[in-house]
């Protein structure tokens, strides 16, 4: 099971600014509202996420409710990532704990 993170935690990789996180919802939820700089990823661009990006790079994944996004988690770690983690409560969590941390269209 992968790693998960608080809010927290997760404010302090943002903060960072090496990790890339990734928004498994679906497009219209991304477009409307996201963590700052998360990429979309689903079946559409997986090929290409998975050919372009570092198996280095470290991942914050991020769903509703931190549910989905802890197979999505599992999953980019068999891919090789190593360092991927599933961020606790998801979207409406974090935007309820951090709304400074939330882009909006
Ligand atoms: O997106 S969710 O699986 O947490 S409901």
């Amino acid at each position: 099971m992968a790693e998960r993170i608080s809010p927290e935690e997760g404010v302090i990789k943002l903060q960072s600014g090496n990790t890339l996180f990734v928004d498994v919802r679906d497009p219209t939820s991304h477009q409307e509202a996201r963590i700052p700089g998360s990429l979309l990823l689903n079946q559409t661009n997986l090929e290409d996420f998975l050919a372009a990006t570092d198996r280095q790079q470290p991942l914050v994944v991020y769903c509703y409710h931190g549910h989905s996004s802890q197979g999505a988690s599992d999953y980019l770690a068999e891919q090789g990532f190593h360092s991927v983690v599933s961020l606790d409560g998801g979207f409406e969590y974090w935007r309820q704990a951090h709304p400074e941390h939330v882009d909006s269209e």
